[in-house]
């Protein structure tokens, strides 16, 4: 702590050559270049592996990446929406199979609208025959995370590649290792970078605490009610709700979901509560899909699919977030015994397998609104949300 009580900041990561800094760094700059539509070159062990996210490559990236390819590129998409294009299950052998399928792209089939329709179930369907499905090359599993990092859809065109060629036409290479590190390695170089008292409606005394990655991505914050680090200091465990970002909930009003209710709750429950509490406001919106595909998987729940198969639909797990974030921040305010306010049991078992001791839950229910009654079913009766009787 700093002598007015405020807590210490610290220089960002590449300051204090921080060793994770050059991994983060290429991670970081190939999501950015799948989301404009540019190829990435994979590198592994096994070889090369050029690829372009099929939501966002235009022709000038298909030709790059035929320029680079040693082969006819294939369609790589997660088996969840590959078994909706084929209309068939998709069983696996290998890794590599349970994280991505292969479909055979003929000539005409790399339009890059065709690609999109085949990518995005809400998008119209404009495939005339089913694709064959082929050999899974080394480093789709990568490829599939790479995408889903950027919050796209997880569908890339790909082949193998020649590492010089790609370097010639400039385009970006990026260990296979290092992608699949990402979340961890982003996870664990959070560090503290500002923090101000904020009084809010329902917490005069409020303050918020901002995190950032050594990758320079999307800031986490950590608002803190009363004084939890005196109560952990003391041996105590303060209240501690892990909140994911929710634009729709939180900010609009949104009744699809119970967000904005939750948000607010936990705050008026930390005011009340002597211990004080620590609300996590992660930056992992749609249980880590992001707005786009949350916006997607709702055009799919409008059609009859509920939260967690339109998740599957598009390609992502059911949860894809990562509470090591939420421990690493836990940590660094001084906080490792907590009672956690939750209803979902992931989140319990999420946090204490990342080191954070949970004393004890305490349920967080809000009566359903007649839009979201689906939704808080379907989180008890798939999610294994734990509900009082
Ligand atoms: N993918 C997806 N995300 C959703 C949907 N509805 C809400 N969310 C997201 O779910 C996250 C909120 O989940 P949490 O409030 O942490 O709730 P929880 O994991 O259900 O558990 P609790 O702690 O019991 O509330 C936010 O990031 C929302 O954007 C949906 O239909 N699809
Ligand atoms: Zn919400």
């Amino acid at each position: 702590m700093m002598p007015n009580g405020s807590l210490a900041t610290e220089p960002m990561s590449d300051v204090t050559g921080d060793p994770r800094v050059p991994a983060l760094r290429h991670v970081h700059r190939a999501m950015a270049e799948l989301r404009r539509g540019t190829p990435v070159l994979l590198r592994g062990p096994e070889g090369c592996l050029i690829v372009a996210a099929a939501e966002t490559v235009g022709a000038l990236g298909l030709a790059e990446l035929s320029d680079v390819a040693r082969c006819a590129p294939v369609l790589l998409l997660a088996p969840a929406r590959a078994a909706a294009v084929l209309h068939r299950p998709v069983p696996h052998a290998t890794e590599d199979e349970a994280a991505a399928v292969a479909l055979r792209l003929p000539p005409g089939l790399t339009a890059p609208e065709v690609l999109r329709s085949l990518a995005d179930p809400t998008a119209e369907r404009l495939l005339p025959d089913l694709p064959e499905r082929v050999a899974v090359p080394p480093l789709a599993q990568a490829a599939i995370a790479l995408a889903k990092l950027g919050r796209l859809l997880p569908a890339l065109v790909a082949a193998p590649a020649i590492e010089a060629a790609a370097g010639r036409l400039s385009l970006l290479s990026v260990d296979a290792a290092e992608v699949l590190a990402y979340p961890a390695t982003a996870a664990t170089s959070l560090k503290r970078v500002a923090e101000a008292r904020v009084p809010l409606e329902d917490a005069p005394e409020a303050r918020i605490v901002a995190f950032r990655a050594a990758d320079g991505g999307i800031e986490h914050l950590a608002i803190l009610i009363g004084t939890p680090e005196k109560t952990a200091a003391e041996g105590g465990a303060p209240l501690v709700r892990v909140h994911s970002e929710c634009f729709t909930g939180d900010l609009l009003g949104s009744l699809r979901c119970d967000c904005g209710p939750q948000l607010r709750g936990a705050i008026g429950r930390m005011v009340q509560d002597p211990a004080g509490g620590v609300l996590l406001y992660l930056a992992q919106e749609g249980r880590g899909i992001g707005l786009v595909n949350k916006l997607r998987a709702y055009t799919l729940q409008d059609e009859g699919l509920d939260t967690l198969d339109a998740n599957r639909a598009l390609g992502y797990g059911a949860d894809e977030r990562n509470f090591l974030v939420a421990a690493t921040m836990l940590r660094a305010i001084g906080v490792e015994s907590i009672r956690l306010l939750t209803n979902n049991p992931d989140k319990v078992a999420g946090l204490t397998a990342c080191g954070i001791e949970v004393l004890g839950r305490e349920a967080h229910v809000f009566d359903p609104n007649g839009v979201n009654d689906g939704y808080l079913k379907t989180k008890a009766r798939r999610f294994g949300h734990l509900l009082p009787e």
